[in-house]
């Protein structure tokens, strides 16, 4: 558990929230408010290739963690788990 309290988090992330586009950052918004009241609840973001998806996980990753919770980044492929910091 120290060790999911200690995943790095790229300064890069952390700025590109103030970037996200509108699509993200209603997303963005969604999540983490749904975190911070404490809500039980699952998320799928879709979308083609290249609009944005990973972008927003690690946005999404970056506010947790400097928010002080474990967020752990799972995927099916092992690919895209390598792009995303503590996957
Ligand atoms: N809001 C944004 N502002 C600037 N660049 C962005 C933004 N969102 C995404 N990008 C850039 O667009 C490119 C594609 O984004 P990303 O890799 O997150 O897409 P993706 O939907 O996860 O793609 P794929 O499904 O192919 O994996 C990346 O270079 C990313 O940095």
């Amino acid at each position: 558990m120290i060790e999911d309290l200690n995943i790095f988090t790229a300064i890069e992330d952390i700025n590109n929230i103030h970037c996200l586009n509108i699509e993200q950052k209603n997303a963005y918004d969604e999540i983490i408010s749904h975190v911070n009241k404490k809500q039980n609840d699952m998320f799928s973001i879709d979308g083609s290739g290249g609009t944005g998806k990973i972008y927003l996980y690690r946005a999404i990753l970056a506010k947790l963690r400097c928010n002080g919770h474990i967020a752990l980044a799972m995927t099916i492929s092992g690919v895209v788990t390598s792009i995303l910091l503590g996957g």
